[in-house]
């Protein structure tokens, strides 16, 4: 069942009074199904951070729509659109923005409480979460106490603490090590086999290998995808990597 939908994508950034921009996005289209974990991946300034903030609401397309369970995203009205982030987007980022000042359980409440959810609801929902996440003995931490691992942790479990529609990950083991990036990644494996839609950008083959899906976007569009299909991470890596590989010398041939 399509559950996203991105059609006719265009991304022109314009400087104000400039009669020339720069096209991040021709025109990109795919759909993602429910319960679907998928990795768009592309050289540095191929457009994929223009995507995902289009996606999460933050940035607008020049052309082209959004849909999410069928509803236009460019319809929902400005003053909803903070609650409609809230309530139906998970993020996870590469630098975890966790508050410094605050506990990792008080990170983890931060969109509840912005929701003026009960504090018993609250304390529900964070137990089995957090353990799941194996992140229950530091939840009274604060960030500058625990590791890179945990952090990014509590940060996958604030997206999830709402119940999101979609999680949206913007290389979010950038910044781990391989040890806490395997884990964090088996963490997106389960959540996604528990129902989880996940969209992940990343410059990662291991990373990727992780998804259901891997879509390429180049020159402002999606020009290739792959399916994990019965892979293992292993053998679906490797198959990224390949893919990666023709690209690369595909471009090096169109420029020479
Ligand atoms: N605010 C902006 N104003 C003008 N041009 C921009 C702006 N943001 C991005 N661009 C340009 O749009 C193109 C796509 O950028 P984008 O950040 O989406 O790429 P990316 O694939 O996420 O790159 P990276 O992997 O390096 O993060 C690039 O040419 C970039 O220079």
């Amino acid at each position: 069942m399509t559950f996203l939908e991105i059609k006719n994508l265009k991304k022109v950034y314009r400087a104000k009074f400039a009669t020339k921009g720069t096209e991040a996005l021709s025109d990109v289209n795919f759909s993602v199904n429910k319960g679907e974990f998928i990795s768009i991946m592309g050289e540095s300034g191929s457009g994929k951070t223009t995507l995902l903030n289009i996606l999460s609401t933050l940035d607008q397309p020049t052309e082209g729509e959004v849909y999410l369970d069928g509803q236009p995203l460019s319809k929902i009205k400005d003053k909803e659109i903070s609650r409609f982030r809230r309530d139906t987007l998970g993020f996870v980022f590469q630098d975890f923005n966790l508050l410094d000042t605050f506990t990792l359980k008080d990170n983890i409440f931060l969109p509840l409480v912005l929701a003026n959810t009960p504090v018993e609801e609250m304390e529900n929902r964070i137990l089995p979460i957090s353990q799941n996440l194996g992140i229950e003995k530091q939840l009274n931490n604060y960030p500058y106490e625990v590791s890179g691992g945990q952090k990014q942790r509590a940060a996958v479990a604030r997206a999830l603490i709402t119940n999101p529609k979609v999680i949206l990950a913007d290389e979010p083991t950038g910044a781990l090590d391989s040890k806490a990036s395997q884990t964090l990644l088996e963490t997106f494996e389960r959540v996604n086999e528990e129902g989880q839609t996940i969209v992940m950008v990343t410059h990662s083959a291991r990373a990727a290998s992780h998804s259901n899906r891997v879509l390429f976007i180049r020159d402002g569009i999606v020009y290739h995808e792959i399916y994990r299909g019965d892979l293992s991470t292993e053998a679906f890596m490797d198959k990224i990597a390949q893919s990666m590989l023709v690209v690369t010398n595909r471009g090096e041939s169109n420029e020479g």
